[in-house]
């Protein structure tokens, strides 16, 4: 159940279905009993205005107005636009509500003690202007709760972008799939609640539309993910090689060779400048530590075969020094995470960064805003929503990225894309990234493929997150983990 499914592939599916039998009407009488549900569940709801728009999202609209009426709710319908102009499924839903059509252009919220948002849902295809926006934004004026049928109209399913105007609702009630709008910022927000009723597609539409686009959840990566076996042994979880800053910047390391350990890696060694050392030997007793000033230094480390996940940036200086690091590092079989100045050190120059990830087995790269747009500004438009920004960065480098923050998107070359949904605000603190990058470092290190491993990691980090609560610094996310992964483990069934 985790895959997102954009307009398009929605508009598919209910095509699907009605092709393989369900009427189009049978679809919308459920879609609307869903929504009359929810409205009914509401306390101290007698009163409900329905506003309905022209198209399939208004008919959801005159299903739920009949059956709340059926069920003794005082309902107004108010319509944008002329019945006339109904068509389909929408004016045979239209036929069959006994009560009034007011026009929506007059609606008066003060009347009601809930409104339904039915007026715009997949079929939104440009901005809302006129008196369409005028509608929203006196909905959103009002102070009444607002259910939403699909998306919060003027919510782009595709996106999560606000399309003119949007009035926040409580609840969004969407039917047999979420959309990647509901994941998205600011959509996400707006929805609410957000509930997926079942309006009888067959799930086997899948299996024709091949969706690509995910929410972030366990069910996602959970088959891949490196489960501890009892005929394990250290070796087995590998062997991971963080790449440290100097004396002054050297927590950054720290904290990522922190979360290595805790993600699962066998072994961790740190590779620092000597003047580091003493501090990184002297910061956990399950780290090892080797000398690593410069490019020929951790070529030597690498020598050894068994070294290989690598996790480098964070604290590290951004220069040609750092460059050439990154360059030492991949090889054959070599697994690669590059974050902060790891990708400023490649600014304005993706290709020169593509070269090198070109030569690493899985190579995942984990920006923030700004180093996203210093590293992919020339072949990523500022414009394009972060889905789209994600999926073109992925494909022009060749590697996996996960562009960071609210809403964190993990991008495969290929296409692919996850959506996360659980880090809470109070995560956004220093330190936090050089976290996550070490947390999918040693998910690498045992060996689960690039996408998946950073998927799962910015999921864990999340969750972890969530367990400690607000308050949070860095340094307590690694120490967050093993609860998150006892709870894991145990709804895996392997505790
Ligand atoms: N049988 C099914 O398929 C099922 C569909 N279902 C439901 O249908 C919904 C999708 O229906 P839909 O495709 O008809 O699109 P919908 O969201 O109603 O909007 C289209 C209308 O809005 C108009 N319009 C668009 N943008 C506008 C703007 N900015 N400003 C003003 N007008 C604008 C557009 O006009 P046009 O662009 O043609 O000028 C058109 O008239 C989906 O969200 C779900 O709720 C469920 O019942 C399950 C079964
Ligand atoms: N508003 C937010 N809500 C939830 N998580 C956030 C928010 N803003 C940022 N984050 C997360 O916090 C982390 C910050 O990482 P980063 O910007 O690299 O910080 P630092 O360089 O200090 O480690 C990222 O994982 C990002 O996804
Ligand atoms: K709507």
């Amino acid at each position: 159940m985790t895959h997102l499914l954009d307009p398009q592939e929605m508009a598919r599916a209910d095509r699907l279905a009605m092709e393989w039998g369900t009427a189009g009407i049978t679809l919308m009488d459920k879609a609307g009993a869903a929504v009359a549900d929810v409205v009914a569940r509401r306390p101290l709801v007698t009163r409900v205005t329905i506003l309905c728009g022209p198209g399939n999202n208004g008919g959801d609209g005159f299903v739920a107005a009949r059956l709340l009426a059926q069920r003794g709710f005082r309902v107004r319908l108010a319509l944008l636009g002329d019945r006339g102009r109904l068509t389909g499924d929408a004016a045979q839903a239209a036929e069959r509500w006994r009560g009034a059509v007011e026009d929506a252009a007059a609606f008066d919220p003060e009347d009601a003690d809930l409104i339904v948002d039915a007026l715009f849902g997949a079929g939104l295809t440009r901005d809302l202007d006129g008196v369409a926006r005028a509608v929203v934004a006196r909905m959103a004026a009002s102070g009444k709760p607002v259910i939403a049928v699909d998306l919060p109209s003027g919510v782009d399913g595709a996106t999560g972008a606000v399309r003119g105007v949007a009035a926040q609702a409580v609840e969004t009630v969407t039917f047999f799939r979420r959309k990647p709008g509901h994941l998205l910022l600011p959509g996400r927000t707006l929805c609410g609640k957000l509930r997926v009723a079942d309006i009888g597609i067959p799930d086997l539409v899948l299996d024709e539309i091949r969706p690509k686009t995910s929410a972030n959840e366990p069910a996602l990566w959970l088959p891949a993910f490196p489960i501890p076996s009892a005929g394990g042994h250290k070796y087995a979880r590998g062997h991971a090689v963080v790449v440290s800053g100097g004396r002054w910047t050297a927590g950054a390391a720290r904290l990522a060779a922190r979360a290595c350990l805790r993600a699962g890696a066998g072994l961790v060694t740190v590779g620092a400048p000597e003047a580091a050392l003493p501090m990184h030997a002297a910061s956990y007793a399950a780290l090892m530590v080797r000398p690593v000033e410069e490019a020929s230094d951790l070529r030597h480390l690498l020598e050894d075969r068994r070294l290989s996940a690598i996790v480098m940036g964070p604290g590290l200086g951004v220069g040609a020094t750092t460059r050439d690091l990154v360059s030492a590092a991949t090889g054959a079989g070599r697994h690669l995470v590059l974050d902060a100045d790891a990708l400023t050190s490649f600014a304005g120059d993706l290709k020169g960064l593509a070269d090198v990830v070109g030569s690493a087995a899985g190579t995942v790269v984990t920006p923030h805003e700004g180093e996203f747009g210093r590293l992919f500004g020339d072949v990523v438009s500022a414009d394009a929503d972060k889905l789209t920004r994600a999926r073109t960065a992925a494909q022009a480098l060749g590697g996996v990225v996960v562009l960071k923050g609210a809403d964190t998107v993990v991008a495969a070359p290929d296409g692919r894309a996850a959506i996360a949904a659980n880090a809470p605000p109070y995560l956004a603190t220093a330190g936090a990234g050089d976290v996550l990058a070490g947390i999918i470092c040693g998910l690498l290190a045992q060996g689960m493929p690039a996408y998946e491993a950073a998927a799962a990691g910015v999921w864990l980090h999340g969750e972890a997150a969530r367990a400690f609560g607000p308050g949070l610094i860095a340094d307590d996310l690694p120490e967050a983990l093993p609860g998150v992964y006892r709870k894991l483990f145990e709804e895996a069934g392997a505790l």
